[in-house]
């Protein structure tokens, strides 16, 4: 592999944003392959768009660097970096017409204006506006417009496309027919590392061949996606990725030759799972189970059933939840079931089975710093 392709398209090496008294990164290290895209996940006000805005250029870290295809950009503008960014409210210019708004970054390029027309074209094709050329943006709806600004970013043919809740401003139904129209996109632009920061969990599991998970100006875990969902390697991210309930629980037995699978002490019940990570006899773990993974057992006989108290039921169209506590300790559990099933009646008891391959043990929560 030549030496530019093997390096990352995006690095950050330790960097540190600080607004006056708030730290919004700390340390921060992040790597983006040529043609991956990343989803940055993590509750509000963990620095994900702080993240972007270092990567772009809009904020100065106090500390760290940001590299290019291996390139030492932190003291660039944002102008020379060459990245794209799609944010969540358009940000299109509202006196300038389609054409103008999409040429915009094309601007002191050195294009003739016959070439400046085709890149506009080209880019308008991308997102399938190429008709709308001579409108302003208030004649557009709103899907309309965030397509624009996602044509207006692609125009200058970035090798970094980044993304900041690119679709939050659009109605539920609209933002499913964008999500289709992103992962096209991701495909037509092989090449292209985008960085996508999302509330919306659907949205990065659909786009993001990697997810970053951050919490409090760190990157926690990051890991392929499908790796990431079902063997999370920390509580926080078993919890907020998927919404795992996290069950406190004692190893008694642990053999690596078994596949894995641990037998663990919850509320002094025996349950087996597997275990991802060695464990020793005796630690305290969690057990970090998906909503969807609890099923009604018959009785409260065979493996991994465990009885729980009724405390509220939800219709919510395809499914119930239930939030139920465990008898013996009361501990509290988020559980999904299919709408095809009679719902449990409020304050009665039920046995509830876990599959062993649903759930997955995880080190027990350490506090942050
Ligand atoms: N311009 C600013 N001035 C002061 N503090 C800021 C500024 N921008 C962000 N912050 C603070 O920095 C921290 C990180 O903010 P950031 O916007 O990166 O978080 P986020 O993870 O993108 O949040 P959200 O999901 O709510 O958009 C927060 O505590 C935020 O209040």
């Amino acid at each position: 592999m030549s030496q530019e392709l093997s390096l990352a398209a995006v690095e950050l090496r330790g960097v540190t944003v600080r607004y006056r008294d708030t730290v919004a990164l700390s340390g921060l290290n992040l790597s983006v392959a040529r043609g991956r895209t990343v989803a940055l996940l993590g509750p509000s006000g963990s620095g994900k768009s702080t993240a972007l805005k270092v990567i772009a250029g809009f904020e100065q870290p106090a500390a760290g660097q940001v590299l290019l295809a291996g390139k030492d950009v932190t003291a660039l503008a944002p102008a020379k970096r060459g990245v794209g960014v799609v944010v969540q409210s358009y940000a299109l210019f509202p006196h300038l017409s389609i054409q103008q708004n999409v040429a915009f970054g094309l601007k002191g390029r050195g294009l003739s204006r016959q070439q400046l027309r085709e890149r506009v074209a080209e880019a308008l094709a991308v997102v399938h506006m190429e008709k709308y050329t001579k409108r302003y943006p208030a004649e557009l709806s709103g899907g309309q417009q965030q397509r624009i600004a996602i044509a207006r970013a692609l125009a200058i043919k970035p090798p970094v496309l980044l993304l900041d809740e690119p679709l939050s401003a659009l109605d539920a139904q609209l933002r499913q027919q964008m999500l289709a129209e992103l992962q096209e996109l991701r495909r037509e632009l092989p090449d292209t590392a985008m960085i996508y920061v999302t509330h919306d969990q659907q949205e990065a599991l659909a786009l993001a061949d990697d997810i970053a998970v951050m919490r409090e100006a760190r990157l926690v875990d990051m890991d392929v996606t499908e790796r990431l969902y079902h063997q999370p390697p920390s509580g926080f991210t078993a919890s907020f990725l998927g919404g795992a309930n996290l069950l406190s629980a004692v190893v008694e037995s642990f053999k690596p030759t078994d596949d894995g699978v641990c037998t663990v002490r919850i509320a002094g019940r025996q349950f087996r799972f597997r275990a991802p990570f060695e464990a020793a006899i005796g630690e305290r773990v969690s057990v970090a189970i998906r909503p969807y993974a609890c099923q009604l057992a018959e009785s409260i006989e065979g493996e991994n059933v465990f009885p729980v108290i009724v405390h509220s039921v939800q219709w919510r169209g395809a499914s119930y939840r239930l939030i139920v506590r465990l008898t013996e300790t009361a501990e509290q559990l988020s559980v999904d079931l299919p709408a095809t099933v009679l719902p449990p009646e409020v304050a009665s008891t039920i046995s509830l089975r876990v599959r062993r391959e649903d759930a997955v043990l995880v080190p027990a929560e350490v506090a942050v710093r």
